[in-house]
């Protein structure tokens, strides 16, 4: 970090004691701090500096054994900039001024003596918050003008610009598109956006979750079945490949096809005909395929669980997706569309989301990504009772987050997200890259294949 002032966060620390204030102003290496002793000068430096966090002593004169003063000095300093994370001091036995600070919008309190670590840790999570907020505000502000790729796709990440205007890219040539990410990260709204962005828009999308089906009837859902084809087949009923006819045929979960199946879907590919179970008219059908999976389809062609023959029908592209973790600001970017939609749906009104909330969003791994993000933000909708979403509305309270707290995942998620930035920089040039990352090319090729990065440049 610079160590030029102007270029660092400010922090204003109201304090009267000569002795505290000499202390304080060197204890912040990383902020600039400006001193102010009494109610006057603080108001003075907010004007001046407009620092995101101030940190407050209440004895401050002409009160300086009461509180009457800096409560005042609390009040005038919200009022002028509500925004502003103060942390107010609290004498011994104070727990009563320190419940009153909160309760009149202060950010935090600290005991007296001062602890200086400690302090540190608190202004370092209400510069976090503070920035937090800002971003927030600032997409707020910024309304429908969201990043909307794809029509429906909401992000503002770079990655997932980068992802989308792939699927862009490719929605108008004739290849194969497989879409590899984990649960919930929008696979399904990449494949609908690819079938809208390409020449077959006017025709059905039709999508079926090769999991969510037995495999006994997953044939029949696929190609169909004649009338008495089985036991209940009752009447000819035409399949998913069918009715995609013209159109776009997504196959969800692709990793979860049983092998026989797989060798009738590759005879499909090639053939572009398909029979019906019991039937032996031959039909030709028109689709294009976009496949995903959220399975480790390297590993399964190893282990002779995916055909690679399929494989590489299905996998002319491949597109991968990123977590939410991985996107930076996405979380409070989805939180607040998800919230504008049902609190619209619910015929509610909310002003948005409380600093708590806010913090408890971007320190969450989403584990569930934005499916996750998507079922939190319904629940809190209907739960809630103030004006705006709180970290409890959220069930996002002590929650542990065992993967984040995970010193190894917490590396590969640096890894990742460093590794994202400087292709996202270099363009996808991979010396240049392996330059910012100060590691060598192999190392590179390594850790991207390691970590299912793909150069989308
Ligand atoms: N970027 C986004 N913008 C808006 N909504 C999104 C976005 N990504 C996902 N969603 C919504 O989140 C939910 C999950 O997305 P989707 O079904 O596409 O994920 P998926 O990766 O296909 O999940 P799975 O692998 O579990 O099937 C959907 O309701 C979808 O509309």
């Amino acid at each position: 970090m610079s160590d030029k002032p102007g270029l660092l966060p400010k922090l204003l620390i109201v304090e009267d004691d000569p002795g505290l204030q000499r202390q304080l102003k060197w204890s912040y290496e990383d902020q600039e701090v400006i001193i102010a002793g009494d109610r006057d000068a603080a108001l003075e430096a907010l004007r001046t500096h407009q620092p995101a966090v101030v940190t407050l002593d209440l004895g401050l004169p002409p009160d300086p054994d009461g509180v009457s003063e800096g409560f005042a000095t609390l009040e005038a300093i919200l009022a002028m900039r509500p925004a502003t994370k103060v942390i107010v001091a609290s004498g011994h036995g104070a727990r009563e001024s320190a419940r009153r600070a909160i309760a009149l919008g202060a950010f935090d309190f600290y005991h007296k003596p001062v602890d200086i670590d400690e302090l540190g840790l608190i202004v370092r999570r209400a510069y976090h918050v503070a920035t937090l907020e800002a971003e927030n505000r600032r997409l707020a502000e910024s309304g429908g003008a969201v990043d909307k790729v794809l029509g429906g796709l909401v992000t503002q990440s770079p990655e997932m610009i980068k992802v989308a205007r792939m699927v862009e890219r490719v929605a108008s040539a004739n290849v194969s598109v497989m879409l590899l990410g984990a649960s919930g990260t929008g696979k399904e709204v990449l494949a609908r956006g690819l079938h809208n962005a390409s020449a077959r828009a006017d025709g059905p999308f039709v999508a079926i979750n090769c999991a969510a089906i037995p495999e006994n009837l997953l044939e029949s859902e696929l190609f169909g079945h004649e009338r008495g084809a089985f036991t209940g087949a009752v009447k000819m009923q035409e399949g998913k490949i069918e009715l995609a006819q013209g159109g776009t045929l997504f196959l969800d979960e692709v990793g979860d096809i049983p092998l026989p199946l797989q060798v009738k879907l590759l005879r499909f590919i090639q053939e572009r005909v398909i029979e019906r179970v019991g039937g032996r008219k031959t039909i030709p059908v028109d689709v294009r395929i976009v496949c995903a999976t959220h399975q480790n389809l390297d590993e399964m062609k190893s282990s002779g669980r995916f055909r690679e023959d399929l494989y590489y029908r299905l996998a002319e592209i491949v597109v991968r997706i990123p977590a939410l973790k991985d996107r930076p600001g996405d979380a409070a970017l989805l939180g607040q569309y998800f919230l504008n939609r049902f609190a619209r749906e619910n015929g509610c009104e909310f002003k948005g989301f409380t600093p708590d909330a806010i913090a408890a969003m971007a320190d969450w791994s989403w584990p569930g990504n934005v499916r996750e993000l998507e079922n939190r933000m319904k629940r809190a909708v209907i739960m809630a009772e103030g004006s705006r979403l709180t970290a409890a509305d959220l069930d996002l309270v002590n929650k542990i987050d065992e993967a984040a707290l995970s010193l190894k995942n917490a590396r590969e998620a640096a890894d990742r997200q460093a590794i994202r930035r400087a292709l996202s920089y270099s363009d996808g040039n991979m010396s240049l890259t392996a330059k910012l990352l100060g590691i060598s090319r192999p190392t590179l090729y390594d850790l991207m294949k390691q970590y299912g990065i793909e150069n989308a440049a």
